[in-house]
């Protein structure tokens, strides 16, 4: 059975983290998550992150480490986080319903809220503690 690979980018800049709003399907709309897709074949897992952003956000990304948690929500479904900067261009919702910067504080209330997709979750702990040390 062949297996879909999900890369998602944490993309951190000024203290923040770019979260995206999902437009579709109907049970993720309004939910918040982070930017990616599927890995295709022949891609490493940074080549699809900087397609992916490309795309999603029109922007070009240089591809750091993965966050320690991937999540496994069925069977033949991965989802890995990794993190990102922006090397050129402003971020725009090109396929989301809207972007937004966050800092720790606004991530839990989010989270709080019922308003993160989630799969991802499970990544929340983690970016929480990047955003506590990340430079502003
Ligand atoms: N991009 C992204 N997808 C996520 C996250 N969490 C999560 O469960 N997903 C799921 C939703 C989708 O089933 C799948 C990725 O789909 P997608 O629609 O973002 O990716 P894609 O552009 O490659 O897919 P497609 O529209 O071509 O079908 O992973 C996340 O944080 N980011």
């Amino acid at each position: 059975m062949s297996s879909v690979l999900v890369v998602a980018g944490a993309v951190f800049a000024n203290g923040k983290l770019l979260i995206a709003q999902r437009a579709y399907p109907p049970e993720l709309a309004g939910l918040w998550e982070l930017p990616g897709g599927k890995v295709e074949s022949g891609e490493t897992h940074s080549d699809a992150l900087v397609r992916e952003l490309c795309e999603e956000l029109n922007v070009d990304v240089s591809v750091g480490e993965p966050l320690s948690e991937v999540v496994r929500p069925r069977e033949g479904l991965e989802l890995v986080a990794i993190r990102a900067r922006i090397v050129s261009g402003e971020p725009r919702p090109v396929e989301h319903r809207a972007l937004r910067w966050v800092d720790a504080d606004d991530l839990i209330a989010l989270d709080d809220a019922g308003s993160v997709v989630p799969n991802d979750r499970a990544w929340i702990p983690e970016l929480v503690a990047d955003l506590r040390v990340e430079p502003r």
